[in-house]
C-alpha cells in the first residue's frame, strides 16, 4: 500500500495508471470502522485501483469543540486500510488542501434546507468543497458514500452533476454492530453506558417504520419518536424526519419501495450521532 500526504506525490503515481486502470475512491476522516472498509472492499471488486483519503476536513465543521474532539488515528487507519487491499491512501494536512481558505460557496438549494444542513449551517458547502477538491486531485471513475450519511449521498449526486464530474457515485449500505448501533467514528466517543443507550436511535428508527408500516400518517410516527426521545433523558433529539431518500423533500406519506427515508439525530452526552433507515 503506498501512502502520499501531498497532491503532487500522488498525482505522480496516479497518473501514470489512468489510461488502463479503474480507479476507486473512499473519501474518509479517519477513525476507520468496519463500515468504511467495507466500502474499500466493495471498491476492490469494481475497480484496479483502490484510493482511500483520510482528511478531517475543518470546513465542514460547524462546532468546533465537535473539530476538536473527532477521533484522530491515522496508524491504526493505515494497518486496517493495507488488511483490506486498499492500493492507495491519501492522507493530507490542512495546510496542502487548504493553503489559502476557500472564498467560493456551494449553494445546494433545497436539498440542505433540512436535517443535517439545517442543523450544521454551513456543513454541505464544506462538503462540497472538500470533496469537489478530491475528485479533481485523484479524478477517480468511481466514488463510493455510505447510506448513514444519506442527506451527504444526494448531495454529492448534485455536485457531481452541477460540475460535470465524469464519476460514478455508489451508496453504500450502512454497516451496523450486532446490536443495530450504525457504526460511526464518533462512537468511540461514548462512554460505556451511553454506548449502551446510543441503541436508542436504530429502535427509533424501527418504532416510527413499524408505525408507518401499520398506515399512521408520518407526524404521528414522528411524534412518537419525538416521545419515545422525551423519556430518555440522557438524549436530546435534534431532529427527525420522514424524507423522499433521493431528494430529501419531507414527506407526508410512504414512497414506493426504496424511496422513503427515516433521519433522525440525537445528542447523547457530547456526542451526536445520526442515522436513518430507508424503505
Ligand atoms: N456504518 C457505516 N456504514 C457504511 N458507510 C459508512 C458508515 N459509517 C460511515 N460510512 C461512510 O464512510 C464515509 C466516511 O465517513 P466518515 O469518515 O465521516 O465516518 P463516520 O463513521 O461517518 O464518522 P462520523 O459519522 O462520526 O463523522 C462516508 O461516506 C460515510 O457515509
Ligand atoms: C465525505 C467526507 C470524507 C468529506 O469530508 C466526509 O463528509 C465523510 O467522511 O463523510
Ligand atoms: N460523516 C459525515 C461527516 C461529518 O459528520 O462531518
Amino acid at each position: 500500500m503506498n501512502s502520499f500526504a501531498t497532491t503532487t506525490d500522488l498525482r505522480q503515481h496516479l497518473n501514470p495508471l489512468r489510461a488502463t486502470h479503474k480507479i476507486g475512491l473512499i473519501p474518509t476522516m479517519g477513525a476507520l470502522h468496519d463500515g468504511h472498509l467495507k466500502l474499500v472492499e466493495k471498491a476492490k471488486q469494481e475497480n484496479d485501483v483502490v484510493v482511500s483519503s483520510i482528511f478531517v476536513n475543518p470546513v465542514q465543521f460547524n462546532n468546533p469543540d465537535d473539530l476538536a474532539r473527532y477521533p484522530r488515528t491515522l496508524e491504526d487507519d493505515l494497518e486496517k486500510l493495507a488488511t483490506v487491499g486498499c492500493d492507495v491512501v491519501f492522507a493530507p494536512s490542512v495546510d496542502e488542501i487548504y493553503p489559502e481558505p476557500p472564498t467560493i460557496r456551494l449553494n445546494f438549494g433545497e436539498l440542505e434546507m433540512v436535517m443535517e444542513g439545517a442543523f450544521r449551517p454551513g456543513h454541505f458547502n464544506g462538503v462540497g468543497i472538500v470533496v469537489a477538491k478530491l475528485f479533481n486531485i485523484i479524478q477517480p471513475d468511481r466514488a463510493y458514500f455510505g447510506q448513514k450519511d444519506l442527506q451527504q449521498v444526494a448531495v454529492v449526486r448534485k455536485l457531481i452533476r452541477d460540475l460535470s464530474f465524469p464519476i460514478e457515485m455508489i451508496r453504500c449500505p450502512t454497516i451496523r454492530e450486532e446490536d443495530g448501533l450504525a457504526m460511526s467514528s464518533r462512537n468511540r466517543n461514548l462512554t460505556p453506558t451511553e454506548r449502551v443507550q446510543a441503541l436508542a436511535l436504530y429502535k427509533a428508527l424501527n418504532l416510527a417504520h413499524d408505525l408507518l408500516h401499520e398506515g399512521q400518517s408520518t407526524a404521528q410516527a414522528k411524534a412518537a419518536i419525538t416521545g419515545y426521545f422525551a423519556n430518555l433523558p440522557h438524549f436530546r433529539l435534534e431532529y427527525v424526519e420522514v424524507v423522499n431518500a433521493d431528494t430529501m423533500q419531507l414527506v407526508n406519506e410512504v414512497l414506493a419501495p426504496g424511496q422513503t427515508a427515516i433521519c433522525l439525530a440525537a445528542h447523547i452526552g457530547n456526542v451526536r450521532l445520526i442515522d436513518n433507515i430507508v424503505f
